[in-house]
């Protein structure tokens, strides 16, 4: 059996600013791992208790001993436990500031770009990552969809955009042992809370828009929005590099965020918008369903830019990574341009299914109400026929969201099909009750205007089998995911599958079948 390297605890702890309230760890204690789940200890790790929504991770502490964990770091004074322990003023930070000293600092070694925001960060990820390696630089990236580090494209988990602090450092030095020498990092809020980044050494922060989501978890928006303002805040603490001090934020000056952010204490900041006035901004754009182009114009150059994304919300997300790369890095404007031009897509992102039918059909990962209005208005662009409009809200998950989602259909599309979206342990029946109740509010008549489909796959069949010569159908809010949540148990689900066997059924063409729900037959 491999021995897994150990690390003296009391060194590492001497490496991190970590506030020690009581307790004491002698040089002897050698740790091999960190784990904050105790049904995920191993035998000679450290098991940090977090404070959670739902449980207290300190009740824990004798089964992570049971399991092997050979010290524990906690926040309560009252813990007697069979293994040497330590009182931290706060373990969330404990744990990434531990994660990164166990993995050597990775993030010291490379350039670190964060995107942050309610809609855009992958797409924004993936632009400036594309615009990266057509510069030859060696990047890695960590988003909703994957890790890429290298060569190896890692499966991060479900439905966590974020992972938690140990993966992200482990990732990190997986990156610099590849030899890469940048991160494009996705950061959401609850990273940015939760710790989960504290460590990151951000050089780079860019933020695409901060509008209403989460509000069950931040309560209001403006929680939310200083929640998004501490990847700013993070600038200013980030070690000097060999590489420089870049240290540069990049606000987006059409957003409701831009004041708030705007008035932050950040070294160095650039901004971008649709119109002038801005650092960078957009002039002369055109849009097809082949994607958009437009010129893209900084305060020293003015760079032609051709996208195979569509919609007007993706010239803010190129606007946002031209400045990262381009006023951020030093990057060439042309090739930067070039980088963007390079990018074929984002998995389940305004994502065209083409079976050869008469009328056009996407799966989007639209599931916030600006991301929905943004995509409802994209595909408004696209068709002069009628937009079909399929999606849902998620359960345990802000309340309001549901309501404004069903309004903003009712509004923006002739057609809307209400139906699942990882309902958890809610009444899937209540949540589209109350989607219904928006939507007759707004003028929506149900049977006629919107229908209530609690099975998804026969919601886009439906939007299929409405569909005429030349509408349009689009389903949101699962986008690239591959699983839907029902109780409290992950079902494979991908709508793209279930869009593809939704059109050869129609089409009578060989196709996949439509994915199984426990939902089938309740419509
Ligand atoms: C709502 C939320 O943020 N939840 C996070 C939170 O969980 P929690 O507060 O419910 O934890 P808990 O169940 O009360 O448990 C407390 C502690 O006890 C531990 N425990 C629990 C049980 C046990 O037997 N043993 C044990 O040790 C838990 O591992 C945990 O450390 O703390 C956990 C540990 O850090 C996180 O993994 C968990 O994220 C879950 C997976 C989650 O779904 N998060 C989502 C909401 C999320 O983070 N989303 C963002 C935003 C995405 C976006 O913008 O689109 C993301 O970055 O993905
Ligand atoms: N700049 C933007 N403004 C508004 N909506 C956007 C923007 N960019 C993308 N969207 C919409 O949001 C959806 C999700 O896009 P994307 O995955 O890039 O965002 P995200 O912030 O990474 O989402 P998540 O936090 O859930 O991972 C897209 O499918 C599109 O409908």
């Amino acid at each position: 059996m491999i021995q897994k390297e150990t690390f003296s605890l009391s060194d590492l702890l001497k490496q991190i600013p970590v506030k020690v309230v009581s307790g004491q760890i002698s040089p002897l204690v050698r740790i091999n791992g960190i784990a904050f789940d105790s049904r995920t200890v191993e035998p000679g790790n450290l098991f940090v208790a977090l404070v959670g929504e739902n449980s207290d991770g300190h009740r824990f502490i004798d089964a992570a001993v049971e399991r092997g964990a050979v010290a524990i770091l906690g926040m309560r004074a009252d813990v007697h436990c069979e293994a040497p322990y330590l009182q931290v003023d706060d373990t969330r930070s404990a744990l990434a500031h531990l994660s990164a000293a166990l993995q050597g600092f990775p993030a010291r070694q490379l350039t670190v770009i964060g995107v942050t925001g309610t809609d855009g960060k992958t797409t924004t990820s993936n632009l400036i990552y594309q615009i990266l390696i057509a510069a030859g630089i060696r990047a890695g990236m960590i988003s909703t969809v994957n890790a890429v580090i290298g060569d190896q494209v890692v499966d991060t988990g479900f439905h966590v955009t974020t992972p938690e602090a140990p993966d992200v450092q482990r990732y990190l030095r997986q990156m610099v042992d590849a030899g890469l020498t940048h991160v494009v990092l996705e950061t959401t809020s609850h990273g940015l809370i939760q710790h989960r980044v504290t460590g990151c050494e951000y050089d780079i922060a860019v933020v695409t828009n901060v509008t209403h989501e989460h509000l069950d978890y931040h309560r209001t928006y403006e929680n939310y929005l200083a929640a998004k303002g501490r990847l700013f805040e993070m600038l200013s603490e980030t070690v000097e590099k060999p590489a420089g001090n870049i240290r540069l934020g990049v606000l987006n000056r059409d957003d409701r965020s831009f004041d708030y952010l705007n008035g932050l204490p950040i070294p160095r900041r650039s901004t971008y918008s649709l119109s002038q006035g801005a650092d960078l901004y957009a002039e002369g754009v055109r849009h097809s369903p082949a994607g958009l182009e437009f010129i893209a114009v900084g305060r020293e150059f003015k760079v032609p830019v051709a996208c195979r994304l569509v919609g007007n919300f993706n010239i803010s997300n190129c606007l946002a990574a031209l400045s990262a790369t381009v006023l951020g890095l030093g990057i060439d404007p042309q090739t930067a341009a070039r980088g963007i031009a390079a990018l074929p897509g984002v998995p389940g992102r305004m994502e065209i299914i083409d079976l050869g039918q008469n009328f056009t059909a996407i799966v989007d990962f639209a599931h916030t109400p600006n991301g929905l209005t943004r995509a409802l208005e994209t595909a408004r662009d696209l068709t002069a026929k009628r937009v079909i409009a399929v999606f849902g809200s998620a359960g345990l998950r802000d309340r309001q969201k549901r309501h404004m989602m069903a309004e903003i259909s009712a509004q923006m599309a002739d057609i809307s099909i209400l139906t699942a979206e990882d309902p958890r342990t809610e009444s899937l029946d209540g949540i589209l009750a109350e989607m219904g109740a928006a939507a007759t509010a707004r003028g929506g008549a149900e049977g006629k205007t919107f229908y209530r489909i609690p099975d998804r796959g026969e919601a886009i069949r439906m939007a299929v089998n409405l569909a005429q010569p030349g509408d349009l159908v689009i389903a949101c809010g699962k986008g690239h995911e591959q699983s839907m949540c029902f109780g409290t148990q992950e079902y494979a689900w991908d709508d793209r599958t279930a869009m593809r066997a939704a059109l050869a059924e129609r089409l009578r063409i060989a196709g996949p079948e439509m994915p199984f729900l426990p939902t089938r037959g309740k419509s």
